[in-house]
């Protein structure tokens, strides 16, 4: 089967800068693949360019086939920044992207998700009233509740404590049981990428690349304490220059 994302040969220059200096990779349909590398390495530059908010200097990206030069209506994107909008409650702005027609009840559906992220209770609630961990479920939530079929996640959980960032993990695994969606996840967090994907790619120093690949086949829920996780954090670690 053709895979859901092929990136070929993406090269990427801000003026006199190169930042990716050719990746070139396949996503398959439902599969999650997470992106670690070192600081400025090029990580967000090349999301953005994968999610079509950027262009690359030379190469290019194909969903279902299809290059794509924008943004691509199929995938959504979470970021570290947030995008909820303060002045709407939880259930307008899961509303919020339910544009058109063929989504039924919007207001059942934003439920239904508030309820999915475990924010049941709060759909009244403004953002204000909202801690740092639910505003990441409202997030989520309203990223989930237009269906993409590939969501573009840039380390979307590190404004978080560790307790709500493991919570987090947990709950976004869930999730992806029931509703299947293609996952690219930039992060910082080596352990995070283990927990989660089914992939890791190290990216090298700018202009970055692909230096190593990690194949995690570990079902769900995986815990991290047995060696086999122990022994590829710590080949990941060092594939980024660092030794524990
Ligand atoms: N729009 C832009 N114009 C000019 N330079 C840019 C632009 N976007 C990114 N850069 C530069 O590209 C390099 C890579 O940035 P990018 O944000 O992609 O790295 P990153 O690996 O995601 O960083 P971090 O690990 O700090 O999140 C940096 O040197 C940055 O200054």
């Amino acid at each position: 089967m053709d895979a859901k994302i092929v990136v070929k040969e993406i090269k990427k220059s801000f003026k006199d800068l190169p930042v990716v200096g050719g990746v070139s990779l396949d996503v398959r349909d439902g599969e999650f693949v997470a992106i670690v590398g070192p600081s400025g390495c090029g990580k967000s530059t090349l999301m953005k360019i994968i999610a079509g908010f950027e262009q690359p200097t030379e190469g290019e990206v194909r969903i279902d086939g299809m290059v794509r030069r924008g943004p691509n209506p199929k995938g959504i994107s979470i970021s570290q920044h947030g995008s909820v909008f303060p002045w709407l409650t939880v259930q307008q702005n899961l509303m919020f992207g339910l544009t058109g027609d063929g989504h039924g009840d919007k207001s059942a559906l934003a439920d239904h998700y508030a309820e999915m992220v475990g924010l049941k209770g709060f759909e009244s609630s403004y953002p204000h009233e909202l801690s740092g961990g639910m505003l990441k479920r409202v997030e989520l939530a309203r990223a989930l509740v237009v269906k993409p079929e590939i969501l573009y996640m840039d380390e979307p959980f590190s404004a978080l404590d560790a307790l709500m960032n493991l919570k987090m993990r947990t709950e976004l695994l869930r999730i992806l049981a029931e509703e299947r969606h293609t996952v690219i996840l930039i992060t910082h967090d080596v352990e995070e990428a283990l927990f989660m994907a089914d992939r890791i790619l190290v990216l090298s120093p700018r202009p970055t690349r692909i230096q190593a690949t990690f194949e995690v086949p570990q079902p769900h829920p995986r815990k991290l304490s047995q060696p086999q996780f122990q022994e590829m954090k710590e080949q990941i670690l060092r594939e980024l220059g660092v030794t524990i």
